[in-house]
């Protein structure tokens, strides 16, 4: 068997792929390099940033899984992979705590502003009523989509006495968990009105790309706080702009871009943007998680077993 591995991946998940085949293992193994390789593979395990391609998987004709080190599945043309009867398998759940506590940390810092009074102190400063901020105890945390992400986020938020307003049209899976955690479901405009932080746990697809844009930003609270962990496309980067720089929102908290790494970005001139490189879900727990189930998943296809990571 040949595994084909694109991009990083945990020791721990390398070590069962190598126990099952030859693995080649290049972190930087994009384009024709990649497309090469994969004409001998049975198996092809990326992150985020390699594309899998209609072409890459009509040329692959061996290629009999395909893993992903993460949840979105954008970067995979999965009608390709469904036609060609080549299952994918991803990395449910594995990062989802990870998620969730980043945007804890980002509601924090625009709540407490630490790093930012820190700096203060260092710079002679002692001025304590600049740094009177707000309790998230009692605001409103709004989800957008509320699967793996959002239901641990709101199990979290439920312990800090938020309210919780959550938008998912597709939630019979995860209507238990709601209840449990204190989400009220709503529509998309309830939730962006209401809210003090609007927190995006969207897969991005034709129904969510722009999802956030002039329209719907203008319905959120000047006061409101918007935070992107999904993916770059689902928010309009344009409109976000003007609405930050105009004040009608009062600051984002942005992990994903439509382009990453950017090239440059008006979003870097504004002081109310926290702008992190897609690590929300990069812990040392999660990516031990992520890679050990994809590795074990991957392996379960490769042998003919049954797996429960398989996208439907
Ligand atoms: N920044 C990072 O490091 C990470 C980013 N992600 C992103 O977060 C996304 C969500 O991850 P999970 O919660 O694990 O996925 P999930 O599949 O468990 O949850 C997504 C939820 O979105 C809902 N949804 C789909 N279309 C919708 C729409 N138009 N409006 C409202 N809700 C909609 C689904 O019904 C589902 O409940 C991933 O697709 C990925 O793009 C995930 C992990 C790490
Ligand atoms: O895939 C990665 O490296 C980042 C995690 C992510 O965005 C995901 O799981 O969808």
């Amino acid at each position: 068997m040949k595994i084909v591995v694109s991009e990083f991946i945990w020791e721990e998940g390398l070590q069962i792929l190598s126990e099952q085949g030859d693995v080649v293992y290049n972190a930087d193994l994009w384009k024709e390099d990649l497309v090469r390789e994969l004409v001998d593979a049975d198996a092809l395990v990326v992150r985020n940033q390699t594309r899998v391609t209609r072409e890459m998987i009509r040329r692959a004709s061996r290629l009999k899984v395909i893993g992903r080190l993460g949840v979105g599945l954008d970067n995979i043309d999965l009608a390709a992979a469904r036609e060609a009867g080549i299952p994918v398998v991803y990395a449910r759940n594995a990062n989802a705590i990870s998620v969730a506590e980043y945007v804890f940390a980002a509601m924090l810092t625009f709540a407490r502003r630490l790093e930012e009074a820190t700096a203060h102190v260092k710079g002679g400063g002692w001025n304590r009523r600049l740094y009177t901020r707000m309790e998230l105890y009692g605001k409103t945390l709004g989800l957008i989509g509320t699967g793996e992400i959002g239901t641990r986020l709101a199990h979290r938020a439920q312990a800090f006495g938020m309210k919780i307003l959550g938008y998912d049209p597709f939630i019979p899976p995860y209507e238990v968990a709601c209840t449990e955690f204190g989400v009220q479901l709503t529509d998309l405009e309830t939730v962006l009105s209401r809210a003090d932080f609007v927190s995006l746990h969207v897969p991005l697809n034709s129904a969510t790309r722009n999802l956030i844009n002039r329209e719907t930003l203008a319905l959120m609270k000047p006061s409101a706080y918007l935070i992107n962990t999904s993916r770059g496309g689902v928010v309009n980067e344009d409109d976000l702009y003007h609405a930050l720089k105009e004040g009608r929102i009062s600051g984002a908290a942005l992990d994903v871009l439509v382009q990453e790494p950017p090239q440059d970005s008006p979003l870097f001139k504004l002081d109310n943007v926290i702008l992190t490189p897609h690590i929300a879900g990069l812990t040392e727990e999660a990516q031990v998680k992520t890679s050990v189930l994809v590795a074990q998943e991957v392996v379960k296809i490769l042998r003919g077993e049954p797996s429960s990571c398989v996208v439907k």
